[in-house]
């Protein structure tokens, strides 16, 4: 282990004794091979020996201001410790911005994630070669701050809806920003409150007197010296949130702001000199920079399970409680059947949401570079593919989040369990880059087009042609997941159904498309489902693993899709052939029974296994996943830290309580 204690909880020493596998193995597959695992610790112990790049006191006990200076300060220093990093520069900013060594240090959101994650990218994704030449090494080295500003108080999902406009006047050769409206102004981008003094704006471009739709435009917000707001830019930030708290979400306001005509982001459509409009070769291409965050977020968001994960397993074997069998020891709350339903399914999910989070990060490789080329057909599956793993990752990663939480029982509630941040952080991902309700919508149009047109992308080609596969039970694992793929297929055909038959009660397909809103949701979440259950088992099929981390990793996976089926077991009832097949009864049975088992064979190796995740307490960042499972001595040092402990009585019992109790005598 990257840290040995001199203590170490007996409870915990003895789960890890005799452990079946290689933890080690484990971590090197989840990095991405041993060397990446070497690189990640040496990159670890770089940024963590910085006493500098540590909190003085825990955060919650700061106000909002200091919050936000303390994490800038961390934040800067980071970015000067860059540049002598032993990883590299592009690895060591990715494992910054995320939540896994970043969130070491950077404990509430980074105040400069969004000029990595979203403005670079947005002008290397938007800019031409000449504008990427002017802009990118001045954002590289830090001589500009940005963030990506598209959403309004008014408008977040619909963009066509977005009121902010750029208006083309070729007599100066210049864009005129405006905010017409309350609503139409910025509201919520990232690092634009304090930090940021440049952003990419989306806005509605207008030229010849014709809405164009919307573009990106590059923008100075504030004075590169003094930082102060340029004539006509009003900005602000939004206050407190659930969580992310440091990442400065703000407002924005143009008064008839002017810019230049070549900081029109014009990679992918053009304005001419004299205000002829040149179209993109696809309307949605200016949408690239959401398809890439949507990707990079399905891996935050299980980095984030893992720990979760990690703190509440440890904990769990730590934590005695109540009497399982009359007269023994109190036992381990890992002991009980019921804290294993809760635990070993995240647990599972963890490695399950890697390897599909792998898959589309591949897709998005390959599918952005054919862009480069100008070819577009693998954008439609993409769209699919991202929208449909970010809005499963990160549903389901909350809600197992929040389990974790609860089985920490009282101690799970504190904020310095973790547990707070880390659910603020993984929720936010449900709404932010397309509001999760909204983009299983977006998955359902891909489906049933698909579906309907007999035409699609290699994730849904499972959608065309005749079903193949076993009728009756298998109850192999390649049977289940057949299982899961009729259940894709019917719930397509459900939807449809129900579109075509308001459709003949002569609705309009937009009011069909609303009254068919529940079915269709069901069907893309059964195909986002399907998808990571295929990667999870086809991904065991290949690859080099030795025979002990392969059966770990094999009943995992297997009770990880059981886990899904039978909580989703509701949606097998709207496909009419199972019932009558009375498949539905039988599977459960058969499926309950093996759930059960793999829950026993698995919980002998739940803490080896999170302990192959590797991540150190710096990142855990909870007295309750700590390795040395010293739970209750860290828990009363954490309490200690409390302002209301540094003195035995507080000022404020004599301003009020006593005048109070004095009142009663
Ligand atoms: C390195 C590790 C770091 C990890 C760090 C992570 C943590 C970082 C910390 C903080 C980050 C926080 C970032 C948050 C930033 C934001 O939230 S930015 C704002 C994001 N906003 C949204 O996502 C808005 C959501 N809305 C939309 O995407 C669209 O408006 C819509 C898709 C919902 C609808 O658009 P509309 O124009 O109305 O399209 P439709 O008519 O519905 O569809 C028309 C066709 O276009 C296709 N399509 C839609 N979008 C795309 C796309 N992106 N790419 C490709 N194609 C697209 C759609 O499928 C339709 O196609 P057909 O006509 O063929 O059916
Ligand atoms: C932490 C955080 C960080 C953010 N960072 C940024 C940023 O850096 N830059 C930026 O530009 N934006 C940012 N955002 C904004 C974010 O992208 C939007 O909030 C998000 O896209 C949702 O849009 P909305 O707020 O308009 O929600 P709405 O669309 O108003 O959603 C409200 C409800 O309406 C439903 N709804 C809306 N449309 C439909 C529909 N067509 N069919 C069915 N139901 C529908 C939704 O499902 C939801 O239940 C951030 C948000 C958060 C929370």
């Amino acid at each position: 282990m990257s840290q040995k204690e001199t203590y170490e909880n007996p409870d915990l020493k003895k789960e890890r004794q005799n452990c079946p596998f290689n933890k080690e193995e484990i971590t090197n597959l989840l990095d991405g091979g041993k060397e990446k695992t070497a690189e990640r610790k040496q990159l670890e112990n770089y940024i963590l020996s910085d006493e500098q790049l540590k909190d003085a006191v825990p955060m919650e006990y700061l106000s909002h201001a200091d919050k936000y200076a303390e994490e800038l300060r961390k934040a800067c220093l980071l970015m000067h410790k860059l540049e002598n990093s032993p990883a590299g520069q592009v690895p060591t900013l990715r494992a910054l911005m995320g939540a896994g060594l970043g969130s070491a240090v950077l404990k509430e959101g980074n105040p400069l994630a969004l000029h990595y994650v979203m403005f670079i990218p947005a002008l290397m994704g938007q800019g031409t070669i000449d504008q990427q030449a002017k802009w990118l090494a001045k954002a590289y080295n830090l001589n500009i701050i940005g963030t990506y500003a598209q959403t309004e108080l008014g408008h977040g999902t619909f963009l066509r809806g977005l009121e902010t406009t750029a208006t083309y006047d070729p007599n100066t050769q210049e864009f005129v920003l405006e905010s017409p409206s309350l609503t139409a102004y910025k509201w919520w981008p990232g690092s634009l409150g304090k930090t940021a003094n440049y952003a990419v704006v989306m806005a509605q471009l207008y030229t010849k007197g014709k809405c164009e739709g919307t573009h990106p435009f590059m923008v100075q917000l504030r004075d590169e010296e003094t930082h102060e707001p340029l004539p006509g830019i009003v900005i602000g930030e939004i206050g407190p949130k659930l969580g992310m708290n440091t990442n400065d979400n703000g407002y924005l306001g143009f008064e008839k702001f002017r810019i230049p005509r070549d900081q029109l982001l014009m990679k992918h459509s053009q304005v001419l000199e004299d205000g002829t409009y040149v179209k993109p070769t696809n309307s949605k291409l200016s949408y690239a920079t959401m398809v890439f965050v949507r990707v990079v977020v399905c891996q935050d968001v299980t980095t984030n399970l893992r720990k979760a994960v990690t703190i509440a397993t440890r904990y769990s074997c730590v934590r005695r409680q109540s009497e399982l069998k009359p007269g023994d020891r109190e036992p381990q709350v890992m002991d009980y059947q019921a804290q294993q339903n809760k635990l070993l399914p995240p647990l599972a999910a963890t490695f399950a949401f890697q390897l599909a989070s792998d898959h589309l990060w591949n897709l998005y490789n390959t599918a952005n570079n054919n862009i480069e080329q100008g070819d577009l057909e693998l954008l439609p599956d993409l769209h699919g593919l991202s929208c449909a793993l970010k809005a499963l990752c990160s549903s389901e990663g909350a809600n197992f989040v929040e389990v974790c939480r609860q089985s920490c029982g009282g101690h799970g509630y504190m904020a310095c369990s973790n547990f707070p941040r880390i659910y603020g952080q993984v929720t936010a991902a449900e709404t932010y880059e397309g509001e999760n309700t909204v983009l299983w919508l977006q998955v359902a149009r891909y489906l049933v087009k698909t579906r309907k047109e007999q035409t699609g992308g290699l994730s849904v080609k499972y959608l065309i042609g005749e079903e193949k596969g076993p009728k009756t039970v298998d109850t192999t694992l390649e049977g289940i997941v057949h299982l899961y793929r009729r259940t894709a297929v019917g719930l397509v055909d459900v939807a449809i159904a129900e579109l075509e038959k308001s459709g003949r009660k002569g609705e309009a397909p937009h009011d069909a498309w609303n009254h068919a809103a529940v079915y269709l949701i069901k069907a893309a979440q059964a195909h986002a489902r399907l998808f990571v259950v295929e990667s999870f088992v086809n991904s065991l099929k290949v690859g080099n693993l030795s025979a002990p981390v392969r059966t770990v990793l094999s009943q995992l996976c297997e009770l990880f899709i059981i886990y899904w089926l039978l909580e989703r077991s509701g949606e097998l009832f709207f496909v009419r052939q199972f019932i009558k097949k009375r498949l539905v009864t039988v599977e459960f049975q058969v499926r309950t029974l093996l759930y059960v088992k793999l829950l026993a064979a698995i919980r002998p190796q739940a803490v080896n296994l999170v302990d192959s995740f590797d991540l150190r307490d710096e990142i855990l960042a909870s007295p309750l996943g700590c390795w040395d499972g010293n739970v209750y001595q860290r828990l009363f040092d954490e309490a200690a830290k409390s302002p209301l402990n540094q003195s035995s009585v507080h000022e404020s019992f004599h301003k009020y309580l006593k005048p109070l109790l004095k009142s009663n005598l």
